[in-house]
């Protein structure tokens, strides 16, 4: 497995192969890539428009913080280092494809996209895509942005209305906490004015505050990713059964690399609960990269026998567990529910193999899903190989 984890899986490999040979290079190994000249990175092939992959866009205006989201999410780069990142010219893709669950491109924009330059394809890229995320910088006037953000979401709602419209109220670690809450209800109510005032009140906007100096911006993308997995009132059902049976308080399903949860049982999140989680994970890791790994180079140090117990002074015991290569449990539960541990394994024997099965249906879904795509797709090509013109 990469730093990052984006190692190509086979199911990956095949997503990919239909793809021309620049499409490829612009994929390999999960590598991020920005084009080539601006013209002709707007100019995207429609041959994205066939890949099974929902597609997640990174928007907002110059230096509202969308690259540093990016890299501090899936690259592990430290927030500090996010200040010598230089500003983005060219629409830059990248795959993240930790596991079959959290399984998408990322795209991230520079900050002022050009609607009517005739070279930026923009309903070619709406078509495809499943989130559109829209960073706000509230530590700046933010009048230019919500205007920004009312054209984009207009433009993008109607080339696709099933776009999930995600609003990333940034940069909220240099306010008080009611400060935030304030700009919160500022910006919903301006930016929700503006869509009923263009008679879209049906447009649903969804609002975060994140900070890529704690854990909020991870709690968000979270959110945003479980959106994307068709699965979850699934894996949501499985979780809430399975804490039920074991005297489990709380419950989360998270993606080891990335740090986010693509699923918990129903009952609420708070944010210190999540974050104890990841510093439970990074603990895990950090000590099997020191003690666990046998020295061979195909060592990882998440595998099959990944399990820790960490007991708190506070009489809860959290409790993570191994699901799948990628996939992670991590609980929260009482010292006394803690006695009856045979009874949570056996239970957790059963979650796991519950998972795993949800996992092969997902990937029969996506084989199926990509077999019909690459058949429409060959229905567009002609029959001396060149591409015929999308409708
Ligand atoms: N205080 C604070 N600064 C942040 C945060 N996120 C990003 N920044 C800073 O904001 C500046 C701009 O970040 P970028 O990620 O380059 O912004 P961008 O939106 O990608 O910019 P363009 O590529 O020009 O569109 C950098 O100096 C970051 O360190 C945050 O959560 N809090």
């Amino acid at each position: 497995m990469t730093p990052e984890g984006r190692e190509k899986y086979p199911e990956e490999e095949e997503a990919l192969a239909y793809y021309d040979d620049d499409d490829l290079d612009a994929f390999a190994d999960g590598d991020a890539s920005c084009g080539g000249g601006e013209g002709e990175v707007l100019a995207f092939s429609d041959s994205f428009s066939s890949e099974v992959k929902p597609r997640i866009l990174l928007m907002g205006l110059r230096r509202s913080g969308k690259s540093s989201i990016q890299k501090v999410v899936f690259h592990k780069m430290s927030p500090n280092e996010t200040l010598f990142l230089e500003s983005t010219n060219k629409i830059c893709r990248e795959d993240v494809s930790n596991s079959s669950f959290v399984s998408f491109q990322i795209w991230d924009f520079p900050g002022q996209i050009d609607f009517f330059d005739p070279t930026f394809d923009y309903e070619m890229i709406f078509r495809g895509t499943g989130a559109l995320i829209f960073v706000i910088d509230s530590q700046d006037d933010y009048v230019e942005a919500l205007s920004r953000l009312h054209l984009t979401v207009t433009r993008a709602y109607k080339v696709n209305p099933d776009i999930n419209f995600e609003v990333f109220i940034h940069k909220v670690d240099g306010l008080s906490d009611d400060h935030k809450i304030e700009k919160q209800r500022d910006i919903h109510k301006r930016a929700n004015d503006d869509l009923a005032d263009a008679g879209l009140e049906r447009i649903h906007l969804s609002f975060y505050l994140t900070s890529i100096y704690d854990h909020s911006i991870f709690e968000a993308f979270s959110k945003v990713v479980q959106k994307l997995i068709p699965q979850l009132p699934t894996l949501e059902n499985l979780l809430n059964i399975f804490i039920s049976n074991s005297g489990i308080e709380k419950a989360f399903l998270f993606d080891v690399v990335s740090k986010i949860y693509i699923a918990t049982d129903s009952s609420p999140v708070d944010m210190q609960t999540y974050e104890v989680c990841c510093d439970m994970i990074d603990v895990v890791i950090d000590i099997s990269c020191i003690y666990g790994l046998t020295g061979d180079a195909a060592g990882s140090p998440y595998d099959k026998e990944s399990m820790a117990i960490i007991h708190l002074n506070n009489t809860t015991v959290m409790y993570l567990k191994e699901v799948t290569k990628f996939l992670a449990l991590v609980c929260f539960l009482r010292e006394e529910s803690f006695e009856r541990k045979g009874l949570i394994d056996y239970n957790f024997h059963c979650f796991k193999k519950a998972i795993e099965e949800v996992f092969d249906v997902r990937l029969k879904v996506q084989k199926s899903r990509k077999l019909l795509s690459q058949r429409r797709w060959s229905k567009l090509t002609t029959p001396n190989g060149t591409q015929a013109q999308p409708h």
